[in-house]
């Protein structure tokens, strides 16, 4: 069938919007219509070549929402006219990682979505007579894609597709984030670096989990009213001091805070992050997704005197049993979706959505089909 799609044909160039041809879903798989897209910085990364995963050319797009429209033999889970959001961490509930009840890391199409290829080894999208990739298992930003059932989140036909498309991603690994992986516990003292739609959403949970301070800092001040409206106690601006922004932290706290998360992928920022956590138990969670070739580092005496170093994907919410309910949660008013959605566009204005990130004035652009 012909789906328009927002194509990446070659990375640092702006996606242009064409008519693609998808090939009906095979075994296992499930076609999509995508109704919605957020615009994630992870897409930006990959477009930007930095990504070592990063293949041309490709069908990006991460975090959207969508109707089943045509599934593939030995497919039940999900029927026509299913409401789902597509997941770019999987749960077959059958692999190692999935049985092991201590990660969401599931395996079963890891491999293949990592070449961009559906887990037979091909694509299912074609531009003139020419495959193109997938992308993260998802491919959000074509009309139609096809995604792997065990990809797949089935959710309430009543929720607003605009809104929940973003717990896809930037929502749903933030506040996971908060409480799965650093598990903030009332009263404790949070510091979160970056303050896009990730790290807003770190703020969010934060203050769900009833986090005493919560100091929010980004070099943007542009962000800081959203962030207090989030729950943010403290708003900083590195630029504002003359000293290393941990520094600063420590001096603000004391002894540094119980919990910090890094939410832009910038190596130096990590490991400012790790050094503003609390002598003795305070714990730093990498969130952002830094460049090819890039890596961390610090005194080791950091982690000698107490401070542990961790890291997560997708907030370690397992996508099929988790996601529902966290669509609940919001059409219920426990997650605040709407202020994450700054700005909206028809597929047409993609490259927009791109822009205003890179301008700081976003925090997610929705992309509407
Ligand atoms: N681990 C995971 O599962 C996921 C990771 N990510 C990653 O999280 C990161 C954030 O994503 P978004 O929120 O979409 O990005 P974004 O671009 O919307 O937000 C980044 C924020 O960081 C701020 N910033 C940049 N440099 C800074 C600095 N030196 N100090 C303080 N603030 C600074 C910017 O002003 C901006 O507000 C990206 O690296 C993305 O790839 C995104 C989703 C899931
Ligand atoms: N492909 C990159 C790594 C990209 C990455 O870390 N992705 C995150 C999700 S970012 C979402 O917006 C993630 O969950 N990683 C785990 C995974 O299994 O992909 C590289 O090769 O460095
Ligand atoms: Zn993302
Ligand atoms: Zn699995």
């Amino acid at each position: 069938m012909k789906s328009r799609a927002a194509v990446a044909f070659a990375a640092g160039q702006p996606l242009q919007v064409v008519e693609i041809d998808v090939a009906p879903p095979k075994q296992g798989e499930v076609l999509v219509k995508i109704t919605h897209t957020g615009v994630c910085h992870t897409d930006a990364f990959t477009l930007s070549g930095d990504d070592p995963e990063g293949l041309f050319p490709v069908v990006l797009g991460h975090e959207g929402a969508g109707i089943v429209v045509e599934v593939g033999e030995g497919v039940t889970s999900v029927k026509p006219g299913d409401h789902v959001i597509p997941l770019y961490t999987a749960e077959c509930g059958q692999c190692l990682f999935c049985k092991s009840g201590k990660t969401n890391l599931c395996v079963a199409v890891r491999a293949t979505q990592g070449k961009g290829v559906m887990p037979d080894g091909t694509s299912r999208f074609s531009y003139e007579g020419k495959p193109l990739y997938h992308y993260m298992g998802c491919s959000t930003f074509s009309e139609y894609t096809v995604v792997a059932e065990v990809s797949l989140a089935k959710i309430n036909r009543d929720a607003n597709p605009e809104q929940v498309c973003l717990l896809g991603c930037g929502v749903t690994t933030g506040l996971g984030a908060v409480k799965n992986t650093a598990k903030v516990q009332e009263g404790d003292s949070v510091a979160v670096f970056g303050l896009g739609g990730i790290g807003l959403a770190v703020v969010h949970g934060a203050a769900m989990a009833k986090a005493g301070r919560i100091i929010a800092v980004d070099t943007n001040p542009a962000k800081f009213e959203l962030a207090k409206t989030f729950g943010a106690t403290d708003c900083v601006n590195p630029k504002d001091h003359d000293k290393p922004i941990q520094q600063v932290i420590v001096e603000m706290t004391g002894w540094g805070v119980d919990h910090s998360f890094e939410c832009i992928g910038n190596v130096n920022v990590m490991r400012a992050a790790l050094e503003c956590a609390h002598r003795g138990w305070g714990q730093s969670v990498i969130i952002g997704v830094a460049g090819s070739g890039q890596e961390i580092s610090t005194r080791p005496f950091q982690l000698v005197t107490g401070r542990k170093w961790m890291g997560t994907a997708f907030g370690g919410v397992k996508g099929r049993s988790q996601l529902p309910g966290m669509v609940e949660d919001a059409m219920a008013g426990r997650i605040r979706l709407a202020p994450f959605v700054t700005h909206t566009m028809p597929l047409a204005g993609i490259n927009e959505a791109f822009d205003l990130m890179h301008e700081g004035k976003s925090i997610r652009s929705v992309v509407h089909f």
